[in-house]
């Protein structure tokens, strides 16, 4: 008996340290106080207990919960414990950056949601946020595709690169820079295999490179390509910054890590973007920005502030648009243009529909306007309606054909 209560002590202290309410109290009275659980009936002199062993004070839920939480944070918790910082909120507010809140009480959605709206805009009103101005920027052309680097054009004028894991968004980014889609882009990871030039004007080259991480392709291929973006780094004299582009929704991963410090080592300047902002919530998008500015102070060679950016809303694009110009000196070129633009919307003369692109890339200034009424092109082309029925199909194509010639169809 002895020895059974001898055990019984050793739980009942065992326990005592780490106690949950769900467990009820391991030694019964009759334990304790000396009766055999076999032979209930069995009447044995009582023993006193300790003064040790006084019933311990009733544990409450939030003893544990407090417990659990300093030993098990997760870095989701981490990340959720960042108060995001106002003038960030207010930025992402002022662009229409993130993800609208999704309230899931019926046909009250929209109300609720503009109500949340207007609560922010009402708490950061006092925020000051500087506004970006609209510029134009050069057309943009495709002129060199490297998949070696004996391939790579020859330098001539200031260079832009987009480099990132893949599947982030680089390309997509370009061609909402540059207001176009001459840029290929997919859904799965590992489209652009080489770095490929693209011409902005004859002003500068931006430069889309292939992904490094996952993606659809052989390891070797991976490995090629990830050399091949080394050796444009290290060797070429026209590269004037590198943005890396991050997912606002994963940050900064381990590769991003490695190649951040390769840049480092390689004396090269960069900028972090983080794209796909429309598919996260101002504050967890506000808390990613902080993190990733924290993150940041490790790398020397890392410059300006991280930007945000939607290639698919169109939002935050100006301030970055504006960065480049800068960079390559088409500032005071892109103004002039935007200003004539500006002109034609409000009186509608100055630009023709199609803009005429100039030496520089940007739209040049237009012809004066053709005087209107029948052409001698119009003319054409109604007599060819008139006399399709009797020609035979032969004719008919090539008559087509003449006419768009002249037409410019
Ligand atoms: N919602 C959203 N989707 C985006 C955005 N930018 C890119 N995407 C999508 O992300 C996918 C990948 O875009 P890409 O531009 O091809 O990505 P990439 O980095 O060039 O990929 P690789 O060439 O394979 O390295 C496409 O399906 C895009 O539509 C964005 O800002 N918002
Ligand atoms: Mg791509």
């Amino acid at each position: 008996m002895s020895k059974r209560i001898f055990n019984a002590f050793g739980f009942f202290n065992a326990f005592s340290n780490n106690y949950s309410t769900k467990v009820k109290h391991p030694v019964s009275r009759s334990q304790v106080l000396g009766k055999s659980l076999k032979y209930p009936n069995e009447n044995r002199k009582p023993r006193i207990p300790s003064p040790k062993l006084k019933p311990l004070p009733k544990p409450t839920g939030r003893v544990v919960r407090r417990a659990k939480k300093e030993v098990n944070i997760s870095n989701r918790k981490l990340f959720k414990q960042i108060e995001p910082p106002q003038e960030v909120l207010k930025e992402i507010l002022a662009l229409n950056l993130a993800k609208p809140r999704k309230y899931k009480i019926g046909r009250y959605d929209t109300k609720v949601a503009a109500i949340g709206k207007k609560k922010l805009e009402q708490r950061l009103s006092n925020v000051e946020f500087e506004k970006d101005e609209h510029l134009e920027f050069p057309h943009l052309s495709f002129f060199a595709g490297a998949k070696v680097a004996t391939s790579f054009p020859t330098e001539k004028v200031p260079e832009i690169a987009f480099v990132g894991r893949s599947n982030v968004g680089k390309s997509s980014l370009i061609n909402t820079l540059a207001d176009t889609t001459v840029v290929k882009t997919s859904d799965k990871p590992g489209l652009t295999q080489q770095i490929n030039f693209f011409a902005a004007g004859n002003i500068f080259n931006l430069i889309d490179m292939p992904g490094y991480g996952f993606a659809y392709a052989k390891e070797e291929e991976r490995l090629r390509w990830k050399e091949l973006i080394e050796t444009y780094i290290s060797t070429r004299k026209t590269l004037k910054r590198i943005f890396i582009i991050v997912d606002a929704r994963h940050g900064i991963k381990l590769e991003d890590k490695k190649f951040l410090s390769m840049l480092d080592q390689k004396e090269v300047e960069f900028q972090i973007v983080l794209t796909k902002c429309d598919m996260v919530i101002s504050p967890e998008l506000a808390r990613r920005y902080t993190l990733v500015k924290e993150q940041l102070k490790i790398y020397r060679n890392v410059v300006e502030k991280p930007l945000m950016v939607s290639a698919k809303k169109n939002s935050g694009i100006l301030k970055l648009r504006n960065i480049i110009l800068a960079m390559v000196g088409g500032l005071e070129r892109a103004r002039e243009v935007a200003n004539r633009k500006k002109a034609f919307m409000f009186t509608g003369v100055g630009l023709p529909k199609k803009p005429l692109r100039g030496i520089d890339g940007f739209p040049r200034k237009p012809l004066p306007m053709r005087q209107k009424g029948p052409s001698y092109y119009f003319d054409l082309r109604k007599n060819f309606k008139n006399s399709g029925k009797q020609m035979n199909k032969r004719k008919k194509l090539n008559r087509n054909t003449t006419l768009r010639k002249y037409v410019g169809m």
